[in-house]
């Protein structure tokens, strides 16, 4: 029931706080029990000036008021920093956890959700908002409960002292209430928008980096200056609107506390003089403790823009957590027991996302020892074609089976286990040669890696590394070039020794006569293999079994290099554009 009334998002931290329950109740019991160390010197001080007003204390007296306020100092040092450091590192925790369970799922989302997202906005979900997760855990939860406890704990002492002069000190408390309500609610959705902004900006703002030699070579420095700027613009004047809201807020809490305190000097003064009325001790005590209690009102801003910047953060973590993937495998996904023997398509259509349709009727079958080619024109479709075999998209209708298993009843991970791909533009990421090599087969023995290098080519480029195979690769592998790059990911594709290779333009930056070294390396492979390959250089495709030629729309001609060259078609058409091409 109470559970319930807790807001979605609070609810979403909650769950990531349970699994440390007890070090965050021991950190709120600390705060609290610091709350009341910091109190007590308070309440001593009336006790004392109530005794020295009503008679003569002995000097013992003073000597325990003296040693009790020092304790209360030294508990609210040692509750103090217990219940910082306690909150701080479940803070940490907790962003560690929301961080891996993000990146989880950004691993696991469709490679079809992931392509339309930018990838800034979804790095500043996982950094930026995650960050003020981890302010919020560390800091407002301790800001609540000093508000909380100095609020309640003050108010209670001070009512149980005098409740006349509680009295007047709580008149204007109602009008704060309905201040943080209206300030809140405007504030919120500002906050949402600028978090919104800062992904936004982080979109545009690693796009260009990743761009800054193309930039130059356009001397494009200022138009994408102009681009960020704006973006920057946008992420200001939206945090700007923030601040104003929050400036508009202020003189209230301020003016609210104003007429408290007056009317606690004033009025509570005045009751003072009375007969029957508060005695000065209690009077001090008020004056002193209610300080601390217009302390917290003011610390109520802070705390609701924390709280607000929170909320507006965790649904943007939540929004990233609730994608569900199309093409995630089934509860029951079976797995591929047996090593793959065919690959069919069977009338497969196909469109990309809010696209016109791209395959119309795509029917073949691949069998084990063949090697196949794919050709065609530009934006024919052939990466798209792979894209769904490697199960990255979906078929809008028909269906790829594996061994006659539907592809997408199987686990996805048992089938890519037996393939080795090469994509179009190959990626390497920022680690040594050998880590890139063996991101698929961490257990690839010496021999192995050797074997692979060797049939990839690339045995003098690494020999030609400062530190060969663990030589770090930059972001991107950009100290190589792009024929480098291809070979790299070609060793890390065989290197797996996989039953099914995929070769999407896999050696289209390489020179023409290494490029026939490594054709025929692969082409002694193709034994118990299903090898395909598309390329664009058809002299690499000529050894095929079979080609599969493709044009917009689905597959236009198929056959061996010889028929098709002889027959009338696309794919003459090519060879001979190819044939007739100035060198
Ligand atoms: N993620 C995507 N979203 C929308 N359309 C896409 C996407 N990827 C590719 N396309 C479009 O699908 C069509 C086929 O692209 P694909 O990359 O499969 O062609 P291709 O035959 O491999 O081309 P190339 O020979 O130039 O590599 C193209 O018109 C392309 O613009």
């Amino acid at each position: 029931m109470l559970f319930s009334c807790i807001p979605p998002w609070l609810r979403l931290l909650s769950g990531y706080a349970s699994r440390y329950r007890l070090r965050v109740a021991a950190g709120i019991g600390c705060s609290m029990a610091a709350r009341v160390c910091d109190l007590l010197p308070m309440a001593l001080v009336g006790l004392v000036i109530n005794r020295m007003t009503t008679g003569t204390p002995a000097a013992s007296e003073f000597v325990f008021y003296g040693l009790a306020v020092f304790s209360a100092f030294g508990g609210l040092a040692v509750f103090q920093s217990t219940s910082d450091y306690l909150l701080a590192t479940i803070a940490q925790s907790i962003r560690h956890d929301i961080r891996m369970k993000l990146f989880a799922k950004i691993l696991h989302i469709d490679t079809e959700i992931i392509e339309a997202k930018s990838k800034g906005d979804l790095l500043s979900v996982v950094t930026n908002d995650v960050d003020v997760l981890n302010g919020f855990f560390s800091e407002t939860i301790a800001n609540i409960v000093r508000v909380v406890i100095s609020f309640a704990g003050t108010y209670g002492y001070l009512f149980w002292l005098d409740y006349r002069l509680a009295l007047i000190l709580a008149f204007p408390l109602p009008l704060i209430v309905a201040c943080m309500r209206v300030f809140s609610h405007r504030i919120h959705p500002q906050y949402l928008k600028s978090r919104r902004a800062v992904g936004s900006f982080a979109g545009i703002l690693e796009n260009s980096l990743q761009g800054i030699p193309v930039l130059q070579a356009y001397c494009a420095e200022q138009s994408e200056m102009d681009r960020l700027k704006k973006e920057s613009a946008l992420y200001r004047d939206t945090a700007v609107d923030a601040a104003k809201t929050k400036r508009n807020f202020i003189p209230f809490i301020y003016a609210i506390a104003g007429i408290s305190f007056g009317l606690l000097i004033g009025g509570g003064g005045w009751l003072t003089q009375l007969p029957g009325g508060p005695d000065l001790g209690a009077y001090t005590t008020f004056v002193l403790m209610g300080m601390r209690l217009v302390v917290p009102i003011f610390t109520l801003t802070f705390l609701i823009n924390q709280l607000q910047q929170a909320r507006a953060a965790t649904l943007r973590v939540r929004e990233l957590l609730s994608i569900t993937p199309r093409l995630a495998d089934l509860p029951d996904a079976m797995d591929l027991d047996d090593l793959p023997e065919t690959v069919s398509f069977e009338k497969i259509r196909f469109h990309y996302p809010d696209h016109p349709e791209l395959f119309s009727d795509i029917s073949f079958t691949i069998n084990k020892g063949e090697f196949i080619g794919i050709a065609g024109p530009t934006g024919a479709g052939k990466s798209s074609l792979i894209k769904l075999l490697l199960r990255f998209y979906g078929p809008s209708s028909g269906r790829i089976a594996i061994n006659g298993k539907n592809l997408e009843e199987l686990a996805a991970a048992s089938f890519r286990k037996h393939v080795g791909y090469v994509s179009q533009h190959p990626f390497l990421f920022h680690g040594t040669v050998r880590d890139n090599l063996c991101l698929g087969s961490p257990k690839a023995t010496e021999e192995e890696i050797r074997q692979a290098i060797r049939q990839a080519g690339i045995e003098e480029m690494i020999h030609d590394l400062p530190q060969g195979l663990h030589t770090i690769l930059g972001d991107q592998g950009n100290s190589l070039s792009g024929g480098q790059k291809q070979r790299l990911s070609l060793a890390r594709a065989l290197l797996r020794d996989p039953e099914v290779l995929i070769l999407d333009e896999a050696t289209s930056a390489v020179d023409p006569l290494t490029e026939s070294i490594i054709h025929t390396n692969i082409l002694n492979l193709r034994k118990n293999r299903i090898i395909i390959a598309i390329a664009h250089r058809l002299s690499t495709l000529t050894a095929c079994d079979r080609i599969l030629v493709m044009a917009r729309g689905g597959i236009v001609q198929e056959g061996p290099h010889q028929d098709l060259v002889a027959e009338e078609g696309v794919y003459r058409s090519l060879w001979h554009a190819l044939q007739d091409a100035p060198c």
